[in-house]
């Protein structure tokens, strides 16, 4: 026996000696899926190149991308990918076959989605499910399920597409109740799609998308649909030209106005998307994070971009400076279901109880970010979900509730590249539902931004 009394059969965690060629990178994708369903461990955690899973880390640099694509294809599909299996048995699988589901939406993605041959893809299922003695009965049935798919994928996927909403039930009702259910179904579908990457540039956005192989959008980001190589290696990166910052969130610090010589506190800034922004712009930035690791990253950033800010490791529920600021950008932690179309595992891993419980720990840092403006002061309050919890119904009880806190409201004329996701009350709002259009800033993660003062 092993320390821990293990059986080798059941040791999961480090690469088979004499495993089929591929079969680690299945059993790390059963692995990490798990994780991410029955433990709601977020995806980026688990595939972290420094401190991800130990079977993700034994992999090599192709064996990790191919988990990657297999788990964002699993995530991004799951429903369709379940309503698939389930089509073909004549009973749905007990609630607790956890680890045989797995194996078969693990198969299923790279059967219906991926570039993977579907004979490998079947027969790495197959032993997996032999090796494991949770399923190693159910071997046969993953060889049926999966080579059933196989067979109907082309004709079958488009109906189970078009029936199917690819998300859990209480995502979908919050969509559903803040959007209506024509929008709801629109970003359902933008969750399905690969998104675009964009970037911020220093300068020369038409050079920029010449070299990027991209188009510059009208708010001036640059973006290209599909990248040609990792982020590190495209033109200018080294350089320090450009950072990679999807469009929507390029807008809230924009609504701090003219930064120039200003005295700005970015809260909450790592990994400095919005810092690089302001300090571009002229500001003199003070940027806070309670996190060392992200605000080493911060640094990193900064470094490569030239671009300089004051850096505080804090918890800004904690923290007094001595100074009061110009403006404030407080970026505030949330649920981060604005961003669903990169990290599709966000509906899985959050629950009701953690839109709460953000919004609360926002409204906290609000308050505290408040009191940091010098008198006459702006402060722009943003996050990247969706949920009017962690954005409209939080500030608008707290312009009920403070009568010294007043409403700034963003006007089209400061934004006219992004004039249509200016809500009537003078709110940023972005969803990806919108669509990009010659001329019209679209296909977006999501965000709001509120811009507050404080009266005398
Ligand atoms: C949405 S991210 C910020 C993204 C960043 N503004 C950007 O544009 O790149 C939220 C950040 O809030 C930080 N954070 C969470 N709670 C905090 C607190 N109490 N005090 C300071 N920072 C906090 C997290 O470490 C995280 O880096």
């Amino acid at each position: 026996m092993r320390p821990g009394g293990a059986h080798p059969l059941r040791k999961e965690s480090t690469a088979q000696p004499h495993s089929k060629p591929g079969l680690d990178a299945r059993r790390a994708a059963v692995r990490l899926l798990a994780a991410v369903i029955d433990a709601r461990t977020p995806l980026d955690a688990l595939t972290d190149n420094e401190h991800g899973h130990p079977q993700f880390l034994a992999l090599s640099a192709r064996d990790k991308a191919l988990v990657r694509a297999i788990l964002v294809s699993a995530l991004r599909h799951r429903c369709t990918i379940e309503s698939l299996i389930r089509e073909t048995l004549e009973r749905p699988l007990p609630e607790k076959a956890r680890a045989l589901s797995h194996i078969l939406h693990v198969g299923a993605a790279q059967i219906l989605f991926l570039d993977v041959p579907d004979s490998a893809a079947v027969d790495l299922a197959v032993a997996q499910a032999k090796t494991d003695p949770r399923t190693a009965r159910f071997s046969g049935l993953v060889n049926a399920v999966l080579r059933n798919l196989a067979r109907g994928g082309g004709e079958a996927l488009p109906r189970a597409l078009a029936r199917t909403r690819d998300a859990p039930a209480w995502f979908m009702e919050h969509l559903e109740s803040a959007y209506g259910r024509e929008t709801a179904d629109a970003i359902l579908a933008a969750h399905r799609r690969e998104p675009p990457t964009d970037f911020t540039v220093k300068s020369d956005p038409d050079g920029w998308a010449v070299r990027l192989g991209g188009r510059v959008l009208p708010n001036g980001s640059v973006r290209v649909d599909r990248l040609p190589a990792p982020v590190a290696e495209l033109p200018g990166y080294a350089e320090g030209e450009w950072w990679v910052q999807d469009a929507a969130a390029s807008l809230p610090a924009r609504l701090l106005g003219d930064v120039r010589r200003r005295a700005v506190a970015d809260l909450c800034a790592a990994p400095g998307g919005k810092t690089a922004q302001l300090a571009q712009a002229g500001a003199m930035v003070t940027a806070v994070d309670l996190s060392a690791s992200r605000l080493q990253r911060l640094e990193v950033n900064l470094n490569r971009l030239g671009l300089t800010a004051q850096t505080v490791e804090a918890d800004l529920l904690a923290w007094r400076p001595d100074q009061r600021f110009d403006a404030v950008l407080l970026d505030a932690p949330c649920s981060s279901t604005g961003t669903v179309r990169r990290h599709p595992d966000v509906p899985w891993t959050k629950r009701p109880e953690d839109i709460q419980r953000l919004a609360e720990l926002q409204s906290r840092l609000l308050e505290r970010a408040l009191m940091l403006l010098r008198p006459g002061g702006v402060l722009v309050f943003a996050n990247c979900s969706l949920d009017p919890a962690e954005g409209e119904e939080l500030v608008g009880r707290l312009l009920a509730e403070r009568r010294e806190v007043v409403l700034y409201p963003v006007r089209a004329s400061e934004l006219p590249d992004a004039e249509h996701f200016i809500t009537s009350e003078g709110y940023l709002r972005t969803t990806p539902a919108v669509p990009e259009t010659a001329g019209q800033l679209g296909d977006v993660d999501g965000f709001f931004a509120a811009r507050l003062r404080v009266q005398e």
